[in-house]
């Protein structure tokens, strides 16, 4: 394939990778619009350098040339901005206009092909080199591998291509006989220039890629206003624990509660204030339980804790530190507005056989006895499941006396 194939092809696979990066132009991807915006100048300056001999030199030498560097490094600032590190674009602009400066004197004032061939290798390696660091570093938190891989892959085979390119042009320029001939470099060093940008697009797509799937799931399985899991995560992962405590024999209990008239609290601080309780409670949850167990809000005011391998005995504990934690630890809003609140819980255990749903019916049904019981108060569900538990019913509030409460269930 000729050298001005090529280019033009390498354009067109620039334009075509913009039109991808066009169709995540709106989601929330950091790096999107400098990706882009790379391409367009490649674009622009790959048939530029396809005109050689037939446009003037300024135009498909220095403007074609100023162009590549500024694709490149823009292609830079994405990165880092994706990844969220400095950018260090006023540097990269100094280099550029650097570059692009020594370009021109060895093309007007000492005419030396051979070195300005070794002035922009530096600069696209150099370029290419940091892109692979910054997404190398970046891996162990990357929301996949594979993306992540591949782009420092090809960006660091890129950069030691420009490095070879670069020592053969110094070796050119000190009159050492070339290993190939130098239409074979050409080709080689050609297409490995030209095919830079397509490649770090594609990672940088697939990498826009896995974080937008990363925000999607992240979506579905936390609750927007509190952080805390969702219904859909907590019942996915009740699922899971079930099966493995079923294979293990290993214990598995759930904590259900309820803020206590909140109602009221939205009623005299507002709504706002209510949400503010609602993710003080998920944040002061989290200090009172372990990183294995899992705290979702299942609606409105009612939240979950799932409490793997814990005992009725644990489960009931955990119940009662919770419960003191909040009680004890009223939220302070600024200015100067207290709010105080308390939790009803109702704690059970897995019995053997028993379903998700069954279980969550009995901790309901604890937690309403728990309510009924005066609020603020832990209580623990009958281990038996009868079939008005099973259909998940509550038993009519005039048929329910404190004393029966204690009696069928045991208050912490
Ligand atoms: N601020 C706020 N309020 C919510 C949200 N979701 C539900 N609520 C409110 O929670 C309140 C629940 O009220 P009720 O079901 O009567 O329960 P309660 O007042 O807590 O009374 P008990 O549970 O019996 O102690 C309603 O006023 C809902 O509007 C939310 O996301 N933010």
């Amino acid at each position: 394939m000729s050298t001005l194939s090529l280019l033009l092809v390498t354009a067109a696979m620039s334009a075509v990778m913009l039109l991808v990066l066009s169709s995540l132009s709106r989601s929330e991807v950091k790096g999107i619009r400098c990706w882009a915006r790379a391409n367009w100048l490649a674009v622009l300056a790959l048939p530029l350098f396809a005109g050689r001999g037939v446009l003037p030199d300024l135009i498909s030498i220095e403007l074609a040339n100023g162009l590549y560097l500024w694709a490149i490094a823009t292609m830079l600032v994405g990165f880092r901005s994706h990844l969220g590190v400095p950018t260090g674009a006023r540097a990269l602009a100094a280099c550029a206009v650097l570059a692009l400066g020594a370009l021109t004197i060895l093309h007007y004032v000492i005419e030396s092909f051979p070195l300005r061939v070794v002035v922009a290798s530096l600069f696209h390696g150099g370029s290419t080199l940091a892109i692979g660091l910054a997404v190398r570093r970046a891996l162990g938190k990357a929301p996949a591998r594979y993306p992540y891989v591949f782009t420092s892959v090809a960006a660091f085979g890129l950069a030691s291509g420009h490095a070879v390119r670069a020592a053969v042009s110094l070796a050119q320029h000190a009159g050492v006989a070339p290993l190939f001939d130098a239409a074979t470099w050409t080709l080689i060093f050609f297409s490995l220039g030209t095919l830079a940008m397509p490649l770090l697009t594609l990672g940088a797509v697939m990498m826009a890629n896995a974080d937008i799937v990363a925000r999607a799931r992240y979506a579905a399985d936390h609750d927007y206003l509190t952080g805390a899991w969702s219904r859909r995560a907590f019942f996915n992962l009740a699922e899971h624990e079930r099966a493995r405590a079923t294979r293990s024999g290993a214990e598995l209990s759930v904590l259900l509660f309820d803020v206590d008239h909140f109602k009221r609290i939205n009623d005299t601080f507002g709504h706002a204030v209510g949400d503010r309780v609602l993710e003080d409670i998920v944040r002061r949850t989290a200090s009172v339980i372990r990183e294995a167990d899992c705290c979702a809000r299942l609606g409105g005011e009612e939240f979950a804790v799932l409490l793997p391998d814990a005992s009725i005995e644990t489960a009931s504990a955990v119940a009662e530190r919770l419960r003191d934690a909040l009680a004890h630890s009223p939220l302070l809003l600024q200015p100067a507005v207290v709010v105080a609140y308390t939790v009803s819980i109702g704690v059970a255990r897995l019995e053997p056989g028993e379903s998700i749903t069954a279980l969550l019916c009995r901790a309901d049904r604890a937690l309403y006895l728990a309510k009924a019981a005066g609020r603020n108060v832990a209580v623990c569900a009958a281990a038996a499941c009868d079939a008005e538990d099973a259909l998940c019913e509550h038993p009519a509030p005039m048929t329910l006396a404190v004393s029966q409460v204690l009696a069928g269930d045991q208050q912490l």
